[in-house]
C-alpha cells in the first residue's frame, strides 16, 4: 500500500512513464578536445547556493518510508550541501526539520489553503524556520485520482502520524486536513506577495502563456512539473515543455522536476534550460531502503553522475551546456 502511493501515479499513469521515457529519447550530443581537469556543478538559486543542481523535491509524508523520516532528509540532504524543499505535508514539523541539521538549506513547499489566515500562519512557522523560498504547488486544483490508492483504501495515515505543519494544538487530533482548492487563482499569488518577502517559486506549469503571466505577476522562478504524474494524466513529459517553458519565462531562472533518475537525465535538463532539477522518488527509495545513509547515497551517485557526464561532454562547468548538447533520437 505504501509502496504504491510512493511509487503510483494518476490514472492510467501515461505522464508518469513519459517522464522518464521523453528523457530516454533524447540524444546527448558531446563536444570533445575542450581540456578541462576539473568540472564546476554548483549553482546559486534564489540566492541559495547549492553543490550540485540537483535539489531534492517535496514528497509528503517521510516517515511512512522511514521511521526518522524528514528528520534523516535533511541530515543527509544538508550533507550533501543541496536544497531541501520541505513538503508541506511532512511528517515531521518545518521547525523541527530546520533544527535538525541547523544551517541546512530549506525551502518550503505549499498548497495556498481556503482560509488565508491559516495560510499566513504556516507561511510564518516556514520563515521563522529558516526557510528561504516559497514553492507554490499550482498543479493541484483538486487532488489527483491515484487508482492504486484507490485500491488500497490509502487515504489516512498510520496511527501517531500526521501533517505536522497543520497543526493548530497539542492534541493528537489537533491537525488541519490539506484542502486542494478549485478556487486558487493569480489573485492570491498577489496576495503573497504583499505578505511575504520570500521569492515565490510556482511549482506545477506546463503551459508557456502561464510561464509568460508569471513573469508579469512577480514570481521569482518556475519549476516545470507534472507532480510526478500524480495529478492530471496525459499531461506532457515535463522535458518536452521544458524548452517552450524557457523561452517564455523572460529569463525567470526555470528549474525542472519529473523522471530525472541519472547525470545524463541532469545534463539533458540543463542543456534544454533548467538553472536545476529536482528528485522526487529517488529520495524516497533511498530513505526506505537505508534511511539517512540511503538518501545520502542517492545523492552522491547523482553528482558522481553529473560529473562523469559533463567530463565526457568536455564541460567544465554546468553553464557551459546548451540546446547543441542534446538532439532527439530520430
Ligand atoms: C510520494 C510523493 C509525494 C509527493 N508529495 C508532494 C507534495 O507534498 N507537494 C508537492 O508539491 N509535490 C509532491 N510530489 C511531487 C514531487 O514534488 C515531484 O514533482 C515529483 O515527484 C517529481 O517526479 P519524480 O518522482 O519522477 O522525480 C510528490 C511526489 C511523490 C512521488
Ligand atoms: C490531501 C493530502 C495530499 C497530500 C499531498 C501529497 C502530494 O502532493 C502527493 O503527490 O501525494
Amino acid at each position: 500500500m505504501y509502496y504504491d502511493y510512493f511509487a503510483g501515479g494518476a490514472g492510467d499513469e501515461v505522464t508518469l512513464r513519459a517522464n522518464e521515457a521523453s528523457l530516454a529519447r533524447l540524444a546527448l550530443v558531446p563536444r570533445i578536445l575542450r581540456g578541462s581537469a576539473r568540472r564546476e556543478l554548483g549553482v546559486t538559486l534564489l540566492g541559495t547556493r547549492a553543490s550540485m543542481p540537483v535539489l531534492v523535491a517535496p514528497t509528503a509524508f517521510h516517515r511512512i518510508a522511514a521511521p526518522d523520516g524528514e528528520r534523516a532528509t535533511v541530515r543527509a540532504v544538508a550533507a550533501a550541501d543541496t536544497i531541501m524543499i520541505v513538503s508541506m505535508a511532512s511528517t515531521v514539523a518545518v521547525e523541527d526539520i530546520a533544527a535538525e541539521a541547523p544551517g541546512a538549506k530549506l525551502w518550503f513547499q505549499l498548497y495556498i489553503q481556503p482560509d488565508r489566515g491559516f495560510t499566513e500562519a504556516i507561511i510564518r512557522r516556514a520563515e521563522a524556520a529558516g526557510c528561504t523560498a516559497l514553492v507554490i504547488t499550482v498543479d493541484s486544483p483538486a487532488l489527483g485520482r491515484r487508482e492504486r490508492d484507490d485500491r488500497n483504501d490509502f487515504h489516512e495515515l498510520p496511527d501517531g502520524m500526521r501533517c505536522e505543519n497543520l497543526r493548530i494544538g497539542d492534541a493528537p487530533g489537533d491537525v488541519r486536513q490539506i484542502t486542494m482548492s478549485p478556487e486558487i487563482s493569480w489573485d492570491h499569488i498577489a496576495w503573497l506577495r504583499e505578505i511575504t518577502d520570500l521569492p515565490i517559486v510556482l511549482k506545477g506549469v506546463l503551459h508557456r502563456e502561464d510561464a509568460r503571466l508569471a513573469a508579469e505577476a512577480g514570481v521569482a522562478g518556475l519549476l516545470v512539473s507534472n507532480h510526478g504524474g500524480r495529478q492530471l494524466d496525459t499531461v506532457p513529459a515535463t522535458i518536452d515543455v521544458l524548452p517552450e517553458i524557457v523561452d517564455a519565462a523572460g529569463g525567470l531562472p526555470v528549474l525542472m522536476d519529473g523522471g530525472i533518475r541519472r547525470g545524463t537525465d541532469v545534463l539533458k535538463a540543463l542543456a534544454l534550460g533548467a538553472s536545476a532539477v529536482a528528485l522526487g522518488r529517488p529520495v524516497v527509495w533511498g530513505l526506505a531502503a537505508e534511511g539517512e545513509q540511503g538518501v545520502k547515497g542517492v545523492l552522491e551517485r547523482i553528482r558522481d553522475e553529473v560529473d562523469h557526464a559533463l567530463v565526457q561532454c568536455g564541460c567544465a562547468s554546468v553553464r557551459d551546456l546548451d540546446r547543441s548538447f542534446v538532439r532527439c533520437h530520430p
